[in-house]
């Protein structure tokens, strides 16, 4: 994934990496101005270059945070660009399976995540590195028996600590994240379905799940604070430069005194040895760092891997509407039991085919196999004659008119929404649409008329205007097949009659396959398929299927006696 930007990350590091080399001047400078004015020698060079390495240290650490955040936003731009192409080219069934939830968590969070890396954890680590490098190049130029005491003492610290740090991060911080994912969870529970929670008194319950989580969540946080805590400050403790200089202090006098080190080389010790732990306690977050970017590129990569939907390698075009199922086999898991098995029917282009059945009998899924939501395991689905496999999706999309139960509006104004159907459309070709849906009084009530700006649930619309809004949009669309889900539910019988209007306006001429919850508003359709367990177990007119006594003439007496009562 940082590919495209390598060369830009291996510039950023060996700026940083010299800028750290610099970093070190200043101290070692200090050290030798001292040793100078012991043994008289020149002060003058060391103070200068004392003042060159600060300068020159802050020059390169600033060349090297700008290559690396200029690194970043190529990185992210691309990926993000990579992200939104593949996702455009996923077969659309996929989103309805996972949601925004997925889509939103790579495009920003993960991102997000490997911002730090690119930005600043590699760059870190360098410095980390090389800094200490240059300490202990000097340290043991000037005394290497010396320079040994300290970095055996240096060791002595991480060998008791180290583990201890390591155990109680593996210990804690899977039940840890789990139990963030948790709270995670709850909260979208909790914030999505408010409004079902409010109405049906679930709040209790909803919340003290919320609650539970957030309990949780604080225990966990204070058992890995605890586990973590005692040697994150034992180390602390034990590299702070208070502790190094009363180490170096007293192995310093103990090797003066055996006559092992001359006095003044005891300065370089205390200018540079004392800080030279300083920068591993840096590791530890450019190493978190490093995991939470590479926890984010893991889902990433997951999403890229996923495979596009297959684009036909020699595109036909559809004669006309006609849309038939032949002997179509479909299961939404390879071990799950057929959402579809064996459907074969014939659409004719100028009729209206209903789709009956009890819940889970396949309506849905047959509806959304014709615009490839996903595509079949056996048999075929062609329009117009050709497969829709062979159909470039673009082309299969506007040939196809959607109508599905959640409405969908987008941010913007009624007149966009609706034009979404064909962007091309002029002002009067909206408005013609809106009209046959019969919307346009509604719009020109609203405080900017067509300009309104709607929120993203349609705010300003009842449920059943934003539904004829989406069936203006299908109906300037102008495609010669209509698939739609008969949503009248949450509408009052006003605004039912105006929905029936405009389904007639759009279903006019075109081939409608229409998923029907309610019986009596499908009895005159050209042909009713009623489906049971993903099988087209009767097939005819409301009359005929009336009288043959099955599933259909059972389910229409259900829905009849729950109406009369
Ligand atoms: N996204 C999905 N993933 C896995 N299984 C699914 C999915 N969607 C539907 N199913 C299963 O496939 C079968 C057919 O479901 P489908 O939604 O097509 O039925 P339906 O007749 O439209 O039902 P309803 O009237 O309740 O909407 C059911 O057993 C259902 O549980």
């Amino acid at each position: 994934m940082l590919r495209p930007v390598r060369g830009r990350l291996v510039l950023g590091m060996t700026l940083a990496g010299v800028g750290a080399l610099f970093a070190m001047v200043p101290f070692i400078a200090v050290a030798e101005v001292g040793r100078a004015l012991l043994s008289g020698g020149a002060v003058w060079p060391w103070a200068i270059a004392g003042a060159g390495g600060a300068v020159l240290r802050a020059f390169f650490m600033g060349a090297s945070a700008s290559v690396c955040h200029v690194a970043n936003g190529h990185f992210e731009y691309g990926i993000r660009s990579r992200l939104a192409r593949h996702l455009g080219r996923l077969p659309l069934g996929w989103f309805g399976d996972h949601g925004s939830g997925e889509v939103k968590k790579a495009v920003s969070d993960d991102i997000k995540g490997m911002h730090h890396l690119v930005s600043h954890a590699l760059s870190d680590m360098t410095s980390a590195v090389v800094a200490p490098l240059v300490g202990i190049v000097y340290l043991l130029l000037v005394d290497w028996r010396m320079t040994l005491a300290l970095l055996g003492f240096v060791a002595a610290v991480l060998a008791v600590v180290s583990p201890m740090l390591k155990r109680g991060y593996q210990a804690h911080m899977g039940t840890y994240n789990r139990a963030q994912a948790e709270l995670a969870k709850a909260t979208v529970e909790l914030v999505d379905g408010i409004e079902v929670v409010k109405t049906y008194g679930g709040r209790a319950r909803a919340s003290q799940r919320f609650d539970e989580a957030v309990t949780t969540l604080t225990q966990r946080c204070l058992a890995w604070t605890a586990a973590m805590g005692r040697p994150a400050t034992a180390m602390n403790i034990g590299l702070a430069p208070a502790t190094m200089l009363v180490w170096i202090l007293a192995s310093g006098t103990a090797f003066v005194a055996a006559g092992w080190l001359p006095p003044a080389d005891l300065l370089p010790f205390l200018a540079v040895g004392v800080g030279l732990p300083g920068p591993y306690l840096q590791v530890g977050s450019a190493a978190n760092m490093l995991r939470q970017g590479q926890l984010g590129a893991t889902h990433v990569d997951r999403l890229l891997g996923l495979l596009p939907l297959a684009e036909p390698a020699e595109p036909r075009r559809p004669a006309d509407g006609r849309v038939v199922f032949d002997d179509v086999r479909f299961s939404y898991a390879p071990d799950a039991p057929p959402a579809l098995d064996g459907v074969s029917a014939v659409l004719a282009p100028g009729t209206v085919t209903a789709l009956v059945g009890p819940s889970g009998s396949g309506k849905t899924t047959m509806a959304r196999l014709l615009p490839r939501f996903w595509d079949p395991d056996g048999g075929a689905i062609t329009l117009g004659g050709v497969d829709v496999r062979d159909i470039p999706s673009r082309e299969l999309l506007s040939r196809v008119a959607i109508v599905f139960q959640d409405v969908v509006l987008l941010r913007e104004s009624v007149r966009d929404n609706i034009r979404l159907g064909r962007p091309d459309a002029t002002d009067a070709e909206v408005e013609a649409a809106a009209k046959a849906a019969r919307v346009h009084d509604v719009i020109m009530a609203l405080p900017d008329g067509y300009d309104t700006v709607l929120g993203s649930d349609g705010g300003g619309l009842s449920g059943g205007e934003r539904q004829r809004v989406t069936i203006a949009r299908a109906i300037l669309q102008d495609a010669p097949v209509v698939v739609l889900d008969e949503a009248t539910a949450h509408a009052d019988a006003e605004s039912e009659a105006a929905i029936q209007e405009a389904l007639s306006e759009l279903a006019a001429g075109r081939t409608v396959m229409v998923i029907a919850h309610r019986l009596h508003t499908i009895a005159g359709a050209d042909q009713i398929l009623v489906l049971d367990s993903g099988r087209i177990v009767e097939r005819g007119r409301h009359e005929g299927l009336l009288a043959a006594d099955g599933l259909y003439a059972r389910l229409w007496r259900a829905q009849n006696t729950e109406v009369k009562a």
